[in-house]
């Protein structure tokens, strides 16, 4: 049945459900009939199967089928909105656009709001900590003139990306060509985990960023330009300059970024269709630079634990757990942004530094600015909410509440930077700064006067039963008020006079919202009801009446009580209209604390945890003493400290051994966290560090498979590992951990040699990098690579005992004590005791085979690799030509393909015997 046919064939209210879903075909639609939202059919199903209520039938449909209902009651719809929206679905709300008892006829619906993951500004949907972003990704990849590329970047694709948060009215763009375009998207998506994102149809094909995407759980919506590129980007350009005013974009940085315009203006057209309503509130869209900001990929941010921790990927043991002290919503989601965006520019980054400087001397100015901190709330997201009409009475007190902090707050700051002026402490021009700005404001003890003459201090939750508004505001209020108190003083008289005047004494005067006011009497008394009552209703233990004369003032009280909530809500509506209009300075305002409150938690995080004051600058060195890992030392008691020195000539990259469980991850990632914090602004866990700037850090550390993506742990390693060597420069910083392990260890020491080798010689400067191994064969290359130096973790054999020390010194190990270690864990001890026998033997035939180089060299020799290290070096060339010997491959192949369930044991032994010959005449070509 067409929908034509249905809508000729539904009643009146399903003609509007039927329109609705037509508006908005790919969301479940809730329809407001009088006290519930209904769905139906196969959003009914939906509904009911994923907020298990239950689905029922609503008489039949117009093709005669039963129709599936569900539906939930209007009040519960912040219980019930959230968890639908949580889980990726669009969800459009179908409202009562009049007052049914005034309507003549249907009442008219339509369709006021769809809510998204990415547009929701409902505090029981987001999360005060963290923005929530809507993204869009635009490109100019086409693959259909593209068919013969692999990758949409191989003739420099251009990318367009934006990012907008509904919920505080942040919004900003840029676009970018890359080798490695989707990689940087990606790291995008690490950085801001949009809930949502807007993407242009061809990028769809790119399985990577598919992956991601769903793996991050972004709720993906597609476009496709209808238009040629160059009409959607004209269109999107005068969308973009009417919401904001401007002439021009070139203003906002964007001149001649197509495709960053494009993004932007599809991500606004996305928000307006959603939120059908003007969107004010949205701050200018700035184009940002993503070479202001220390890159941090998305591995990055996972193995170094910035957000979230590898364990449960949750928020405990992450940076930001030890780093967040903040008092302020804005505040704590300033910090996740410094942290996932630190800077690169040394001179901004030491005037963060100098505030936190200044905030950590001043302990009494901080713990007051802390004060006031802890008592403004989330005035950025609540002044949002005053604009869509979703707020009440209370948001307008915690607003005023926050408001009256910020002259004490001026204050404290005006008197920290003057008393610092003054005595020549340290001087922070970024608290000055900051301090300058906020005084400009002047709305805010308006706003806040304002409140609080219109707004009582505990006013209800909702905005329709009255109580809201100060006595003395509205003198008509007030009449209406004592017109009804007059009344119900009338109503308490009254009752007194009919006791006394029926001889009844226990006759009451109440009052129900179905029947009114009423006089009750029980069955005992009904023989002494006077003759002018009238009967209305019977109750299980009496009778209910009225009089005319009740029924007057009833009347009257009913008209002066619904008079004063009509005006009550009026009232309301204009104060908060008003404290909308300072939305663009409230969110500048905001801004301004969530700075004050990041600063002031990375001083008292300083404190706490015993943190210095890095020193930044454009050099290439990185100096640091007794650094420590700032998680690892919060959960392992005695951490040992340990100290850094990195250049560009003689100690770029540092070769790292020692046994399993040493701490060569701790130590290696603490190096890369202390400058991630330093960066950011924050004080390090270190007692002296000295850092030039990092613009990129490449991380490679343990294994982990991508089976979502259908890669091996070997092939996530490769990838990662391509992705490094073909795109880190100069002031980059890479991490690499146990480079060749997922596979046999011919080839894992062949390709970390060679990792080795090419990144120490990359673009003949090479990348400051710490290589964590177990192939202590590579030490050797200390004597051929001028900037490579061997550091090893020490530790202390006593007997069948390993003593971790902990300490990194300088020099190579020879040992991988592997069998300590596995003995710690617990495997048994005969195992252990066998391992150490055939250990002795390998290095026995090891030293016999040293002595007669001639003599036959057979697989183990593998192991001869491993645990010594003295064989390295003619063995190694050896063991080379060997593995790199085109037969070999072909052997491979051979025994691939073998049919061993059709062969008979004679036909098998045969084929043994030809590859052992084989492989011997290789060995010796191979000396
Ligand atoms: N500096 C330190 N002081 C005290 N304890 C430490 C230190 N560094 C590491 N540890 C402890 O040692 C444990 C192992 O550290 P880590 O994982 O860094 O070792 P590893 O050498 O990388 O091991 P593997 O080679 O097996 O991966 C850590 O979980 C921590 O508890």
């Amino acid at each position: 049945m067409t929908t034509a046919d249905k809508m000729s064939q539904a009643t009146p209210a399903m003609k509007q459900y039927y329109a609705a879903k037509e508006e908005c075909p790919d969301a479940l639609v809730f329809f407001r009939m009088g006290d519930f939202y209904e769905s139906f059919g196969d959003d009914a199903k939906t509904i009911a199967r994923e907020l298990e209520i239950t689905l029922t039938n609503r008489g039949k449909t117009e093709d005669g089928k039963q129709m599936p209902l569900a539906g939930i009651p209007y009040h519960a719809i912040d219980n019930y909105l959230p968890r639908l929206v949580k889980k990726g679905y669009k969800v459009a709300i179908c409202e009562q656009l009049e007052d049914p008892k005034k309507a003549k006829g249907i009442v008219k619906r339509g369709i006021v709001r769809v809510v998204t993951p990415g547009t929701a500004i409902d505090s029981s949907i987001i999360t005060d900590a963290a923005n929530n972003y809507l993204m869009a990704l635009t490109s100019s990849f086409n693959p259909d003139s593209d068919k013969k590329k692999s990758k949409a970047n191989d003739n420099g694709d251009v990318f367009g990306i934006s990012f907008l948060d509904i919920s505080t009215g942040e919004f900003f763009g840029t676009q970018f060509e890359d080798s490695a375009p989707y990689e940087k998207v990606i790291s995008e998506v690490a950085r801001y985990r949009p809930a949502e994102c807007i993407l242009q149809d061809a990028l769809m094909q790119n399985e990577l960023l598919m992956n991601r995407l769903e793996e991050n759980k972004v709720k993906i919506e597609s476009f496709s330009c209808a238009k040629s590129v160059s009409t959607e980007v004209k269109k999107c350009e005068s969308d973009l300059l009417k919401q904001f005013k401007v002439s021009t974009l070139e203003g906002l940085g964007f001149s001649g970024s197509d495709y960053a315009i494009l993004a932007c203006g599809k991500t606004l057209d996305y928000a307006l269709k959603t939120q059908m309503r003007e969107l004010e509130h949205i701050q200018p869209v700035q184009f940002y630079s993503m070479s202001k900001h220390l890159v941090l990929d998305s591995m990055t941010l996972r193995n170094l634990e910035i957000i979230k921790n590898t364990r449960d990927d949750g928020e405990n043991y992450s940076l930001i757990h030890v780093l967040d002290k903040t008092k302020t919503p804005p505040g704590s989601r300033l910090l996740r942004n410094w942290l996932l965006r630190p800077l690169v520019d040394s001179v901004e980054i030491t005037e963060r530094l100098n505030a936190v400087s200044a905030l950590k001397e001043n302990s009494l100015s901080r713990y007051d600015l802390r004060q006031h901190l802890s008592n403004i709330s989330d005035i950025e997201r609540l002044v949002s909410r005053m604009i869509y009409g979703n707020s009440n009475a209370r948001d307008l007190i915690s607003m005023r509440n926050s408001l009256f902090e910020l002259p004490g707050l001026c204050a404290e700051l005006n008197q920290l930077c003057g008393s610092n002026s003054k005595s020549n402490k340290t001087e922070s021009a970024l608290l000055s700064q900051i301090c300058d700005e906020i005084s400009q404001f002047d709305f805010a003890s308006e706003l806040s006067d304002l409140i609080s003459k219109t707004i009582v201090d505990e006013p209800p939750i909702t905005v329709r039963e009255g109580k809201m508004i100060q006595p003395e505001f509205s003198a008509e209020l007030d009449e209406l008020r004592n017109a009804s108190g007059d009344s119900k003083e009338w109503i308490a008289e009254f009752q007194t006079g009919e006791r006394e005047r029926t001889g009844i004494k226990n006759l009451k005067v109440g009052y129900n919202k179905v029947f009114g006011y009423f006089i009750e009497v029980t069955n005992a008394n009904k023989h002494l009801v006077p003759e002018n009552y009238i009967r209305k209703q019977t109750v299980a233990n009496g009778e209910r009446y009225f009089t005319p004369e009740l029924k007057e003032r009833e009347s009257l009280i009913l008209t002066a009580d619904d008079k004063s909530v009509a005006l009550e809500y009026e009232i309301f509506r204009e104060v908060t209209e008003h404290v909308s209009s300072y939305a663009k300075e409230i969110q500048a305002m905001a801004h301004l604390i969530g700075k004050i409150d990041v600063l002031c938690s990375f001083a008292e995080a300083a404190i706490e945890n015993n943190y210095i004051c890095p020193q930044l600058d454009d050099s290439l060195e990185i100096l640091i003493r007794d650094g420590r890992h700032p998680i690892v030392e919060k959960t392992t008691e005695g951490f040992v400290p340990n100290d850094t020195e990195m250049d560009s000539t003689e100690n770029q990259f540092l070769l790292i051994t020692g046994p399993n469980m040493a701490g060569k991850s701790t130590y290696m990632r603490q190096i890369a966290m202390i400058i991630v914090m330093a960066q950011a602004g924050s004080f390090v866990p270190a007692a002296f560090a000295k850092i030039g700037v990092v613009d990129r850090i490449f991380t490679r550390i343990g294994a982990h498979d991508d089976l979502a993506g259908g890669k091996s742990t070997f092939m996530v390693e490769m990838v990662e590992l391509a992705n490094i060597l073909n795109n880190s420069g100069e002031r980059n910083l890479i991490l690499l951990d146990e480079i060749g392990r997922g596979t046999s260890t011919y080839d894992g020491y062949s390709i970390a040699k060679a990792v080795v080798e090419y990144i120490h010689n990359k673009d003949k400067k090479g990348v400051r990098t710490l290589f964590a191994t177990h192939y202590h064969q590579l030490t050797a290359l200390e004597n051929k690579l001028k900037r490579l130096k061997n550091f090893h973790i020490a530790v202390r054999e006593t007997g069948n005992d390993l003593v971790f020390l902990r300490k990194i010194v300088p020099g190579a190990t020879d040992k991988s004590y592997g069998i300590h270690v596995a003995r710690l864990a617990g495997v048994p001890e005969k195992v252990n005791e066998r391992a150490a026998e055939i250990l002795k033997e390998i290095e026995n035939e090891s030293m016999i085979e040293d002595e007669s180089r001639s003599k036959k060299r057979s697989a183990r020799y593998t192991q001869l690799l491993l645990f010594d290290p003295e064989s390295a070096g003619a063995e190694e060339r050896i063991v080379e030509k060997f593995i790199e010997h085109p037969e070999i491959e072909e052997l491979k192949g051979e025994f691939k393909d073998l049919d061993v369930n059709n062969m008979t044991p004679m036909q098998a032994l045969l084929k043994l015997e030809e590859v052992k010959e084989k492989l011997r005449r290789l060995e010796e070509e191979s000396k």
